[in-house]
């Protein structure tokens, strides 16, 4: 077959490819299963030398900052920046009290509910900065009603890419009660509820979700308004290792909206 491409233009070019043709033909950013999710996590954990909190810190900054993309303060519907932040019990609850903490200083309101707490200094010690943050939290969940009278958005760190089997109380109850509001719901790493592969037909349909280092395969149910990646904290070889395919992040921002 003969190259359309003028012969000079060819020189530099590995086979007759246009710069456009070559980037279109990146492969296709990778959906992860659940146990590579784990194993990369883990890798950055013991091989690359990262710390939870680091990590942790970048991916709640990540959120707080894909938030404020989706849903400037200008943009809010209601009198007060009100956002409510449900934490669950792992390390997806971590990342929503970094989340909200950025957020405070974003200029929103958030409040936090956060029922099941770990006995661990990592976890007391973000409820601390929280506290200190003046961010109230809350002993039960509202009702449906309240929710959408009192908040702009819910932001689900309930569970993440370790969620497996039946929804155990009291999430199952805080779950339900997420289905019933018309409050948008921006989901950090997976739509809480939903079989991280394979989704959930009759879960929680979030207007947003946060895919941290790549999104899961679930991510491909997404059918919500605003797909962003976070965690820009990726080293080169573990991208390369698992075929990862990241796009590109733009200039210094620590997210890209897919
Ligand atoms: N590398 C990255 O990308 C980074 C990822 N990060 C973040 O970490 C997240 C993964 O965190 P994770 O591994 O701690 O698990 P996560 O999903 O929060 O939940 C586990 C908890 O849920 C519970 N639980 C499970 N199933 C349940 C059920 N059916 N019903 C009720 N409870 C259930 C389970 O309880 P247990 O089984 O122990 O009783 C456990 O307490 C990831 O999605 C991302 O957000 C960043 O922080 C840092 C870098
Ligand atoms: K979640």
């Amino acid at each position: 077959q003969t190259c359309p491409l003028p012969a000079a233009a060819n020189n530099h070019k590995k086979g007759c490819f246009s710069r456009r043709e070559t980037s279109t033909m990146a492969q296709p950013l990778k959906y992860l299963g659940q146990e590579e999710a784990q194993h990369i996590d883990e890798e950055l954990f013991s091989e690359y030398g990262f710390s939870v909190d680091q990590l942790m810190e970048l991916a709640g900054l990540s959120c707080a900052t894909a938030v404020a993309r989706a849903y400037p303060i200008s943009s809010l519907v209601k009198a007060r920046p009100s956002l409510l932040v449900i934490c669950g019990p792992g390390n997806n609850g971590g990342d929503g009290l970094v989340c909200a903490r950025h957020l405070k200083l974003f200029g929103y309101e958030p409040t936090i509910l956060y029922p099941k707490r770990p006995n661990k200094p990592l976890f007391q010690g973000l409820t601390t900065q929280c506290q200190k943050m003046e961010i109230p939290f809350l002993t039960e969940m509202p009702e449906a009603t309240l929710i959408d009278e009192a908040y702009n958005l819910v932001i689900d760190a309930i569970f993440g890419f370790s969620f497996k089997g039946a929804v155990r109380e009291p999430f199952g109850s805080i779950l339900d009660v997420l289905k019933k509001t018309t409050s948008p719901i921006a989901s950090i790493d997976i739509p809480s509820g939903w079989d991280v592969e394979q989704g959930s037909a009759d879960g929680l349909q979030p207007d947003m979700l946060v895919s941290l280092t790549a999104p899961k395969k679930s991510a491909s149910m997404f059918r919500g308004r605003y797909h962003f990646l976070g965690g820009r904290f990726v080293p080169p070889s573990i991208e390369r290792k698992y075929q990862l395919n990241l796009p590109p992040y733009p200039d210094q921002d620590c997210v890209l909206q897919l």
